[in-house]
């Protein structure tokens, strides 16, 4: 898991150590992690440090003292560096320690873009977690000057200059890095669209405030964390104890996605199927997979809503008695057009940006996809915050929110996953999950957030290794998530 805590709990945990600790250690610390960085990149792009050419530029701030300490390390190696101070204000111990070094130190002049160009490495000290509002002039061009075949590597310190650290919104001017050496701890940015595309490589240096850090604001699930969170079979278990999965899905029309949903929760090892639906698709279905019971009973999670028309009313009373009896469900599709109140964390709503939008119209708000593209983690929390749900928002990257304010994101594994019938997948997937997790969700139902990345980690995983680099079709993503789940790091 990658823990990131937002700009005033950094600076809180900040402040405790700081109090300890010689005046300026940490920054040293900061300086020393770019500089080792520095140096190995150099060594892999340029053949070697001395000599190389590193522009650093330099902002008013602590990002800009790291900067200028990095630079008198760097060029006490050897190698060639200029800084390029971006404003009026400079660390002035950091100037003089870069000049002491052998580094020139001057102010950004807007021809100086042609120099950056033509580094072997760019280090952006403009603004860390102190920045707002985007980059200024004279540096708005600059990101278009390096965007060339050849330009330098970007390492940005922290983060790239111009993004809210806070925030997963690109809605400014910013400089994206090719990697990103952030301190401490990661800040939402990192982890959270479309901003965390920005970012590169994230290396996450530790500089020693990890100790005064609270839980984290946003968490990004990795395979390993998939891996440990997965309930395996045990040798006590029955069919009940590994979870019965109840799927309304799909109707006269759309029967493909009663089957994919089925097909996701089968595959990702539920003790048993049922499916609620009409005889067709219930037919297919059981043709499909013998091994669904059709018909109502007792169920630990629901799958509900894949490929179920606004208007069908048979559908429609199964999915409101599902969310009526409180068990844990996947609220997909046709199920995110009727939800009623009374939601729970343990209902884990899974619309994509379009739907996403339109459920917030209907909470009125105004706002249209492209509003929720900007900012999805924004938009999923408000959505979980006033229906009392969990909200897993599917992108590029996945954002799950809980109401209580928790967001956790998982990176998707391949962008061919955005298919037809992918998301049928992923919610058949989920449902197994939360059938299996029923206890622990029972305790504490606020654990569907983790558990949903979870299964959005396996998913991506199961595209990942279906599509071998290529197209995938939805059918064998859900083929594919026994292999996923074996070649997760730890199973
Ligand atoms: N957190 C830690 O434990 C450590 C952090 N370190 C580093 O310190 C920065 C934070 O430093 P801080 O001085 O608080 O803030 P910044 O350097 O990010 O920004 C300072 C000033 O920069 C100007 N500013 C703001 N936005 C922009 C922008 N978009 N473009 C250019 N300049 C901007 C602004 O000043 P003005 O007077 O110009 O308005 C800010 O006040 C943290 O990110 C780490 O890199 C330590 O070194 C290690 C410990
Ligand atoms: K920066």
């Amino acid at each position: 898991m990658i823990a990131a805590h937002t700009v005033a709990q950094v600076r809180a945990a900040e402040g405790r150590v700081m109090a300890r600790l010689p005046a300026g250690l940490l920054m040293q610390r900061a300086a020393a992690a770019v500089d080792v960085e520095s140096a190995r990149i150099l060594r892999e792009v340029a053949g070697g440090v001395v000599g190389r050419r590193v522009v650093v530029l330099a902002g008013a701030g602590d990002n800009g003292g790291d900067a200028l300490f990095a630079a008198a390390r760097t060029a006490r190696r050897g190698a060639d560096v200029l800084v390029l101070t971006t404003s009026g204000r400079v660390h002035a111990a950091g100037a003089a320690a870069a000049r002491a070094a052998g580094a020139r130190v001057r102010p950004f002049a807007p021809e100086d873009t042609a120099l950056c160009a033509e580094a072997d490495l760019l280090l952006d000290g403009i603004a860390g977690i102190g920045g707002s509002g985007g980059l200024r002039e004279p540096l708005r061009p600059l990101p278009a000057a390096l965007d060339a075949d050849g330009g330098p590597v970007v390492l940005a310190l922290d983060l790239p200059s111009g993004l809210d650290a806070d925030a997963g919104r690109l809605d400014a001017a910013v400089l994206p890095a090719d990697v990103t050496l952030t301190f401490g701890t990661a800040k939402p940015c990192h982890l959270l669209g479309p901003a965390a595309r920005t970012c590169g490589r994230l290396v996450v240096v530790d500089i020693g405030i990890t100790g005064e850090l609270p839980a984290p604001s946003v968490r990004r699930l990795e395979p390993v964390d998939a891996a440990r969170a997965w309930r395996r079979a045990r040798p006590e278990d029955d069919k009940y104890s590994r979870g019965v999965v109840g799927v309304v899905a799909g109707g006269a029309d759309y029967t493909g996605a009663a089957v994919l949903a089925v097909e996701g929760a089968v595959r990702a090892g539920a003790g048993m199927v049922r499916y609620g639906g009409p005889a067709h698709p219930a037919e297919l279905v059981r043709h499909v997979r013998p091994e669904v019971v059709v018909g109502p009973g007792r169920v630990q999670a629901w799958v509900l809503g894949p490929g179920v028309a606004p208007d069908d009313e048979e559908q429609g009373a199964r999915i409101a008695a599902a969310l009526a009896s409180g068990e844990p469900a996947v609220v997909d599709a046709g199920a995110l057009a009727r939800l009623p109140e009374g939601l729970a964390p343990q209902h884990v709503l899974t619309p994509h940006a379009g739907e996403l939008a339109r459920l917030l119209a209907t909470l009125g708000r105004d706002v249209d996809r492209a509003a929720v593209e900007a900012d999805p983690a924004a938009h999923a929390h408000d959505a979980a915050r006033a229906t009392g749900a969990t909200v897993l928002l599917k992108g590029t990257v996945t954002t799950v929110a809980g109401p209580g304010g928790d967001v956790v994101t998982a990176a998707s594994a391949t962008p061919w996953l955005s298919t037809a019938g992918a998301g049928d997948v992923l919610a058949g997937i989920l449902g197994t999950v939360l059938a299996g997790h029923a206890g622990a969700l029972a305790a504490d139902p606020t654990r569907a957030a983790e558990l949903a990345a979870v299964a959005a980690v396996v998913h991506g995983r199961a595209a990942a290794l279906a599509a071998a680099g290529g197209p995938v079709a939805a059918r064998d993503v859900a083929d594919a998530v026994p292999a996923a789940l074996t070649s997760l790091p730890g199973w």
